[in-house]
C-alpha cells in the first residue's frame, strides 16, 4: 500500500464475541494492532449487534429529533452535564482541542446524550419507545467496546484483565447525532460544519452511522477522506486516553462531519456514538510496554476525570481547551486555515 492511500480495515471480530480458537483470536489482534497503528479507524463485523436492535434505534432517534424545537429545548442541560438535548450551534468540538473551528463558526448538529459512570442521572424524552431503545442498544456497544478491551489487551500484550480495572465503573456516554437543518435556516455558501474537527476524548469509540456521506477522517497523507460504514458494520475509532496510554503508537484520529448538500438542502444524517471512557479516578499514562528505552514519553499522567472536564469544557462549554497540545498540533498541520 502506498504511503498516500487511505483504507479503513475491515475486521471481523466474531473470534471475541463468540468462541473463536486462539489461532483465530491472535489473528484478529494482529489485524487490529495493524488498524490502530496506521489508521485509528476501522470497520467492525461480527459484533453481533441484531438488527432488530438497530431498528429499535433509529426509530427512537426518529422520534426524538421529530419533536418541535421547544420541546426539544426543554431537555437542554447546563454545559457541565453532559447529558439530554443539545440545540444544532451550542457545541463546537474544535474547542475541546483548542483550536478555533476552521469555519469560525458552531457546528450545526444536535444530538442527545445520555451515560452511565460518573453519578449524573439520566433525562429521558417523553417520546413511545425511546428509553428501551436507547438501553437495548447501549447495553450492546457497551459489550462491544469491552470485547474490544479485551481485543486491545491481547494486542498490546497487557494483562487479560488491565482494562477492566480501569474501566469497572466506566464513564460510558451514548450521544445520538442529528444533521438535518430546515432550508432556509442557515446560509448555505460557506464551508458548513456539522461536526468541526476534533478526536474522542476517551478509550475507544463505538459509532453507527447512516451510510450517507459526510464523515471525514485525517489520514497519514494529512487529507481528509470520506469514510462510511460497510453493510452490517459498525466503525470503531479511538480516543485521546489510548493515545495516551500507548505513548502515540496507536492513533486517536481527527474527524469531523460535514454532510452532503444537494439543492441547497443539507442531506439529512444521523449517527450514534458510544464513548467508553474509562473510571473517572484512573490514572491514565504511557504503559511501559508501549515506551522503547530511551523513547521519551509523550504524555504527563491524567485522571480520566480532569481529561474529560477539559475537553468538555471546550465543546460544550466555549473554553477553548490548553492541555491538548499534541492533538491541537496535529490539527493544525492538517489543516492549513489553521496554522
Ligand atoms: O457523525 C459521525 O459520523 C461522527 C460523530 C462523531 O465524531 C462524534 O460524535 O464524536
Ligand atoms: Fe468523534
Amino acid at each position: 500500500m502506498s504511503l498516500t492511500q487511505f483504507h479503513v480495515p475491515t475486521i471481523d471480530i466474531s473470534p471475541y464475541v463468540g468462541h473463536g480458537t486462539e489461532e483465530s483470536r491472535r489473528a484478529v489482534a494482529s489485524d487490529l494492532d495493524y488498524a490502530c497503528s496506521a489508521v485509528g479507524f476501522m470497520s467492525i463485523t461480527g459484533h453481533g449487534i441484531p438488527e432488530s436492535v438497530l431498528d429499535g434505534l433509529r426509530r427512537a432517534i426518529d422520534g426524538f429529533f421529530a419533536l418541535n424545537p421547544a420541546d426539544k429545548a426543554s431537555y437542554i442541560m447546563p454545559p457541565d452535564v453532559n447529558r439530554g438535548y443539545t440545540a444544532p450551534k451550542s457545541e463546537s468540538l474544535s474547542l475541546s482541542l483548542g483550536v478555533e473551528s476552521a469555519t469560525r463558526m458552531n457546528d450545526f448538529f444536535e444530538a442527545f446524550n445520555v451515560g452511565t459512570g460518573d453519578g449524573v442521572d439520566n433525562v429521558w424524552p417523553a417520546v413511545d419507545g425511546f428509553v428501551d431503545a436507547v438501553e437495548t442498544y447501549f447495553a450492546h456497544a457497551a459489550r462491544v467496546a469491552r470485547t474490544l478491551t479485551q481485543i486491545f489487551a491481547d494486542a498490546l500484550g497487557l494483562a487479560p484483565d488491565f482494562f477492566e480495572s480501569i474501566t469497572n465503573n466506566s464513564l460510558d456516554t451514548l450521544r445520538m447525532n442529528n444533521y438535518a437543518l430546515p432550508p432556509g435556516e442557515i446560509e448555505l455558501d460557506g464551508e458548513l460544519d456539522g461536526m468541526g474537527e476534533h478526536t474522542d476524548y476517551g478509550l475507544v469509540t463505538v459509532l453507527w452511522a447512516d451510510q450517507v456521506a459526510g464523515l471525514q477522517v485525517v489520514g497519514s497523507d494529512l487529507r481528509w477522506h470520506d469514510v462510511s460504514p460497510a453493510d452490517d458494520a459498525v466503525l470503531i475509532n479511538l480516543g485521546d486516553l489510548t493515545a495516551r496510554l500507548t505513548n502515540d503508537r496507536w492513533l486517536s484520529t481527527l474527524h469531523r462531519v460535514r454532510p452532503p448538500v444537494v439543492d441547497g438542502n443539507i442531506v439529512r444524517r444521523r449517527s450514534v456514538a458510544f464513548f467508553h471512557d474509562g473510571n473517572l479516578d484512573a490514572t491514565i499514562a504511557p504503559l511501559d510496554s508501549c515506551v522503547e528505552p530511551g523513547e521519551a514519553l509523550h504524555y504527563e499522567p491524567v485522571t480520566v476525570a480532569e481529561h474529560i472536564a477539559a475537553k468538555l469544557a471546550g465543546s460544550r462549554g466555549g473554553k477553548s481547551n490548553t492541555t491538548a497540545t499534541r492533538e491541537a498540533a496535529r490539527a493544525r498541520a492538517a489543516i492549513p486555515a489553521l496554522r
